[in-house]
């Protein structure tokens, strides 16, 4: 197994169908790679994404800074936006592997339940129709037995959309309060657009904790 991964797919994504796990993936895999016009194929199996983690770094004044590791990202029109490592850094680069799985596949979501420490939930906060059952199976998950150890990520996805819930109406609708004193595990809440790439530092943050 290769050292610089922190896990082999340990950490899964799930969520309802259209939520924006791939979109989000994406954008944590490749930042600047999504925009208003990208458009991700509905998941009908699941997808492997390797993401690389920032690194670091902790300066003179005690707070820590987080860097997007990325390899050379070149915008639409053609510049080179690489974000350069600072020499200070020393840390070698991690690597996350988080296995997608389809919003189609939730029937068969538990078949992948095996062996999993982190669970990222994506939530459309855009679509008035689909939150509170969203809610519904997000509870139906952590009440599964072989989860009762994870760290959950609830990711409250496309929130650079105007007409999105806003944070405290999604976690009313989603139920979080009732929700949080049934489970057991560490949950997180995010608010985050893989568009103007909201939230990405914390999920990335997340993803480092072991
Ligand atoms: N504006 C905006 N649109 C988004 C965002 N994320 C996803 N979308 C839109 O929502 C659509 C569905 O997103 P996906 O990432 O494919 O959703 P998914 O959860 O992977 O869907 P399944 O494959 O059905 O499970 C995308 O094609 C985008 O049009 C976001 O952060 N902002």
């Amino acid at each position: 197994m290769d050292s610089n991964f922190i896990s082999q797919m340990s950490c899964i994504c799930v969520g309802p169908k259209r939520a924006g796990k791939t979109h989000l993936l994406k954008a944590l895999e490749n930042p600047g790679s999504i925009d208003e016009t990208t458009y991700s194929m509905p998941t009908n199996g699941t997808n492997i994404f390797t993401i690389n983690l920032p690194t670091k770094n902790v300066n003179t004044s005690n707070t820590t800074q987080v860097t997007p590791q990325t390899e050379s990202t070149m915008e639409k029109n053609g510049k080179d936006t690489t974000i350069p490592r600072r020499k200070s850094q020393k840390a070698p680069l991690k690597c996350i592997r988080i296995l997608e799985i389809g919003g189609a596949m939730a029937p068969l979501w538990r078949q992948y339940y095996e062996n999993v420490s982190k669970i990222i939930y994506v939530v459309d906060t855009s679509n008035l129709c689909q939150i509170s059952a969203a809610g519904v199976l997000l509870y139906s998950i952590l009440a599964e037995p072989r989860l009762q150890r994870c760290r959950v990520l609830l990711v409250l996805a496309k929130m650079d959309y105007a007409y999105r819930q806003m944070r405290n109406e999604a976690l009313l609708m989603l139920q979080i309060s009732k929700l949080q004193k049934e489970i057991r595990q560490e949950l997180t809440i995010v608010e985050a657009s893989a568009v103007d790439q909201t939230g990405l530092d914390a999920i990335y943050a997340w993803l480092q904790i072991p």
